[in-house]
């Protein structure tokens, strides 16, 4: 068995790094609660952190976490969850911490690292598991940043691959896991009443808005030195674009897969800073942990392009911001104007065809088609929805799937080096050269200046909200 088959086999232990920290809190234990309720658990769980925690301290902490998020649990789930969990404590810059997680792990042959830690310790953990001889067939899901621009995260993938290789990397972008995102290439592919008209000839433009109508809150501290532009453009809508635009991959492995995600956000021309509008809103300087003369953008909008032959001219617009006036995310493909018509309606040209995905805070597609009904004046959008999950809960949440996959071997659901490098090479123009931030109030959809940008085309429409 080369070193490949050993790192894509089933995991045998899951070793979470960073189990008493936040993102353990509100996201970790909720999904392995979840997976185990649906029977997807099959391994022993190993919780690492500094703190020298008893079982009962992380029985507590699980509890406390996934009642948070679900409401009441089920206590044979959550009793079967705790039995294949333990936990082992020590300074991941120690090498004697990785004996104790070797003794924890007892024999398991394919162990799987999850590191929610700190980014700064990323490559100190993989080396100290390395060091500890644990490393040879093991898979490392790691959890973003990977960088703050191309050349760090360059960087860091150096040092990783000093003691790993590429294929024992899976890199968290939890856009990878919503249900939502992978219909979209599906939807693309699979109707024969879309494959064909999926590009210049039909399509205008491409609209990608994630607005959020909470604010930056208690993460301050993390937010200010990383801004909207890193903290969801150039990973989670870039992952969005690429749904969108990429070409279909021959096969159904992780590397045909990577190929053509990487292949497309290649071809996406560098953002010109002269198409980027930066938004602060009123009262962000006043978050915990933010600096009082902070110029971190909170809202960013801007005008991506793709060189190929699909997507010549249709620009692809993005916009998110936070403390906006709807908590929405959508993809909205808007189709050319259909020419004026004889039969009665001619000089008045129907409303255009627009393909919605949403994909929160819960998923459905909507289809508009202009439509003459008998008893209206002239053509208007009938619109067609499907709701493929009406509740926040209904499908697996993205830790969820991120899990199973990685557990499972599998890799598609996680970013490459390639594409990480691809995704900041699009936007490295805009973080050398940021124009101004404008303030904006909370409740609205932005700065003005974000108006001006799509102004050509319609300005940006009311996103798809429920009621
Ligand atoms: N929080 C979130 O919502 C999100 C976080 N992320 C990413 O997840 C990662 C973790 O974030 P978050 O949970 O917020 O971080 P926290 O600071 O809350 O938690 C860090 C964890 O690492 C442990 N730790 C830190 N230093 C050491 C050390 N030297 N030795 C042993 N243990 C150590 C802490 O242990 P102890 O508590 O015992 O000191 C804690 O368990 C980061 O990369 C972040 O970017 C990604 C998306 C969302
Ligand atoms: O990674 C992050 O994503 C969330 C948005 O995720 P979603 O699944 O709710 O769309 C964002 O609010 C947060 O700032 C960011 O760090």
């Amino acid at each position: 068995m080369g070193a490949t088959d050993h790192t894509t086999a089933r995991r045998d232990v899951m070793v979470i790094f960073g189990i008493t920290g936040d993102l353990a809190r509100v996201k970790t234990f909720h999904s392995l609660y979840r997976l185990e309720e649906r029977g997807l658990l099959d391994c022993p769980i190993v919780g690492v952190a500094f703190e020298d925690w008893t079982k009962d301290q992380l029985a507590q902490r699980a509890r406390e976490s996934i009642t948070a998020q679900e409401g009441d649990l089920d206590e044979a789930v959550f009793a079967r969850l705790m039995d294949r969990m333990s936990y082992a404590h020590g300074d991941f810059g120690k090498p004697e911490t990785y004996d104790g997680v070797k003794q924890a792990m007892g024999g398991a042959e394919h162990p799987l690292f999850y590191l929610e830690v700190p980014p700064n310790l990323f490559a100190t953990v993989v080396k100290g598991v390395a060091g500890a001889g644990l490393a040879t067939n093991a898979r490392f899901v790691i959890e973003k940043p990977f960088g703050h621009d191309l050349a760090s995260a360059k960087a860091l993938a150096a040092e990783l691959h000093s003691v790993v290789d590429e294929s024992q990397l899976l890199r968290v972008d939890h856009y990878l896991g919503k249900v939502g995102l992978e219909e979209i290439p599906f939807l693309r592919f699979a109707n024969t009443l879309l494959a064909p008209v999926w590009n210049r000839d039909y399509i205008d433009h491409v609209e990608i808005s994630m607005t959020e109508a909470f604010g930056v809150d208690d993460r301050g501290h993390f937010y200010d030195p990383v801004g909207a532009l890193r903290d969801v453009v150039v990973n989670h809508l870039m992952q969005v674009v690429v749904a969108v635009a990429m070409e279909a991959p021959d096969y159904g492995d992780r590397s045909s897969l990577g190929r053509r995600r990487t292949e497309l956000l290649r071809e996406i021309v560098p953002v010109d800073p002269a198409r980027y509008v930066r938004g602060q809103y009123r009262g962000y300087r006043d978050v915990d942990g933010v600096a009082a003369d902070s110029t971190t953008e909170t809202f960013a909008a801007l005008e991506l392009r793709i060189d190929n032959p699909r997507w010549e001219g249709v620009p692809f617009f993005i916009r998110t911001g936070k403390k906006l006036r709807a908590t929405e995310t959508e993809v909205r493909v808007v189709f050319r104007e259909a020419p004026s018509l004889g039969f009665g309606l001619r000089g008045e040209a129907p409303p255009t065809n627009e393909l919605v995905v949403r994909l929160g805070p819960t998923f459905g597609v909507r289809v508009a088609l202009a439509a003459q009904r008998v008893d209206a004046a002239t053509p208007e959008l009938a619109e067609l929805d499907v709701g493929f999950a009406a509740t926040p809960g209904e499908s697996p949440t993205p830790y969820e799937v991120l899990f199973e996959a990685a557990l499972a071997g599998g890799g598609m659901r996680f970013a490459s080096q390639d594409t990480i490098d691809a995704e900041w090479a699009v936007i490295q123009r805009l973080l050398d050269a940021p124009p101004p931030v404008q303030p904006y109030e909370p409740g609205t959809w932005g700065p003005s200046a974000a108006d001006a940008l799509i102004d050509g085309r319609g300005g940006w429409p009311e996103p798809w909200l429920d009621g």
